[in-house]
C-alpha cells in the first residue's frame, strides 16, 4: 500500500521545540493550528478536545512531558523527577476514559526511571518512539483487520479513528483504508457521532482528502441501515478495553453492536494494544468521561435546545465482548473475544 498519501493529515507534530496540534474543533472548514510550549497547555489541549483519539491523546501526553522537561531545562535528574511528576498528574488528569494517556505517561516514566542525567534526551527518545510505533501498529492493524472482510462489503464506522485521532493512518479507519485499497470495501458509511460531531465533521472529511467516498448518516439511521443488507461489519476503535474484551468506546458504540448482532452485522474494535488494559477486569469499572451538558444544547455557537433543559453527557459507552465478533490489534485478531483469549493474547496485568 501507498501509505504516505494517507500520512497528510497530521493531529500532532513535535517541531523541536514546542507542540503544533491541529485544532479539531475548527474542521473541516478551518485548519488551524495551536502551538504548545508547556505539559499544562497540553492538559488544556487535551481537554478542550484541540487533540482528541485515544491514541493521540497519548502521543500529546508524552510530548507534554517532554515540554515540562524543556521548562525545567538544566537541572538534575533527581531535581526534575519531582516536577516531571507533577507534570503527568496534570496531564494524566485531562481525560479519564482512554487509557493510553495513562499508558503513554507510564511508559515515559519508565524511560525517565532508567535515564541518567541525560533524561531529557531519553524522555524526547521515548516520545518518538511512543508516536512511530502507534503509526507501525496502526498499519499492520489495517492489513490484519481488512483480511476479515469479504470482498465486496460495506461497513459502517463511528466517531474518528483515522489520522486525526492518531499518529496516522488510524485504527478502525486504517482497516477501511486498507479494505478500500484491497477492494474489499465497496461501501462506507459514517455515523454523524453526535454530539460532537466526529464522524460529520472528521471522518467523512479525513476519507474525502484520501479520495475514499464515504456516506454520512444520522446516528439514529444505524439501524435502519443495517435492516437494508448495505453493511456487512461495523468497525469501530476503542478507548479502553479491558481483560475481559469489554471495549469503552464513544458513546453510541454499543447500540450499534446491539444493532449489528440483530441484523447479522459483524462487529470488529480495531486498537493498538496500548489501549489494552489488563488492570481492569471489566467495562463496569471504566470511568466513562462525563462532558458539559451544553455539547448537547447546540452547536458552533448556536443553541437548539430551550432554555432551562437538562441533558446528559457520558461520551463513552463499553460493548460487553460478546457482542464483538473480533478485536485487531498489532499483536493479532481475537474472534469472540472473552477473558481467556485476552489472557493469551497480553499475558496477566
Ligand atoms: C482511535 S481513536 C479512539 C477513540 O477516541 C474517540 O473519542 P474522542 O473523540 O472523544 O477522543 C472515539 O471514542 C474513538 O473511537
Amino acid at each position: 500500500m501507498d501509505y504516505a498519501r494517507y500520512d497528510r493529515v497530521r493531529a500532532v507534530e513535535w517541531t523541536g521545540k514546542a507542540l503544533k496540534l491541529l485544532d479539531q474543533r475548527k474542521l473541516p472548514f478551518d485548519v488551524e493550528y495551536i502551538t504548545c510550549e508547556s505539559a499544562e497547555e497540553v492538559a488544556e489541549a487535551i481537554f478542550q478536545l484541540v487533540v482528541r483519539g485515544a491514541p493521540a491523546i497519548g502521543i500529546a501526553a508524552a510530548w507534554g512531558l517532554v515540554l515540562a522537561g524543556k521548562v525545567i531545562g538544566e537541572k538534575s535528574k533527581q531535581e526534575a523527577v519531582p516536577l516531571l511528576q507533577l507534570a503527568a498528574v496534570k496531564l494524566n488528569a485531562a481525560r479519564p476514559t482512554a487509557v493510553n494517556l495513562a499508558w503513554a505517561l507510564a511508559r515515559m516514566q519508565a524511560a525517565l526511571a532508567l535515564a541518567g542525567e541525560d533524561w531529557l534526551q531519553r524522555l524526547q527518545d521515548c516520545a518518538k518512539d511512543i508516536e512511530a510505533d502507534d503509526l507501525a501498529a496502526n498499519r499492520h492493524m489495517g492489513q490484519l483487520g481488512a483480511q476479515l472482510i469479504a470482498p465486496g462489503s460495506g461497513v459502517l464506522t463511528h466517531c474518528n479513528t483515522g489520522s486525526l485521532a492518531t499518529a496516522g493512518f488510524g485504527t478502525a479507519l486504517g482497516v477501511i483504508r486498507a479494505g478500500v485499497a484491497e477492494q474489499r470495501v465497496n461501501r462506507v458509511f459514517a455515523g454523524e457521532t453526535r454530539p460532537w460531531l466526529q464522524g460529520a465533521r472528521l471522518t467523512v472529511w479525513e476519507l474525502q482528502q484520501d479520495g475514499i467516498d464515504a456516506t454520512l448518516i444520522a446516528d439514529a439511521a444505524a439501524s435502519h441501515l443495517m435492516a437494508g443488507g448495505q453493511v456487512q461489519w461495523v468497525i469501530v476503535g476503542a478507548d479502553r478495553i479491558t481483560a475481559n474484551g469489554d471495549v469503552a468506546n464513544k458513546i453510541g458504540t454499543y447500540q450499534l453492536a446491539i444493532a449489528a448482532r440483530h441484523h447479522g452485522v459483524k462487529f470488529m474494535v480495531v486498537a493498538p494494544s496500548s489501549t489494552v488494559d489488563m488492570a481492569t477486569a471489566s467495562g463496569s469499572e471504566i470511568e466513562i468521561e462525563q462532558r458539559d451538558p451544553g455539547e448537547l444544547l447546540g452547536y458552533g455557537g448556536r443553541r437548539t435546545v430551550a432554555e432551562g433543559i437538562r441533558a446528559w453527557n457520558p461520551v463513552f459507552d463499553v460493548t460487553p465482548a460478546s457482542l464483538i465478533d473480533a478485536i485487531v490489534t498489532e499483536k493479532g485478531v481475537i474472534e469472540q473475544p472473552n477473558a481467556d483469549k485476552m489472557r493469551k493474547a497480553f499475558g496477566e496485568a
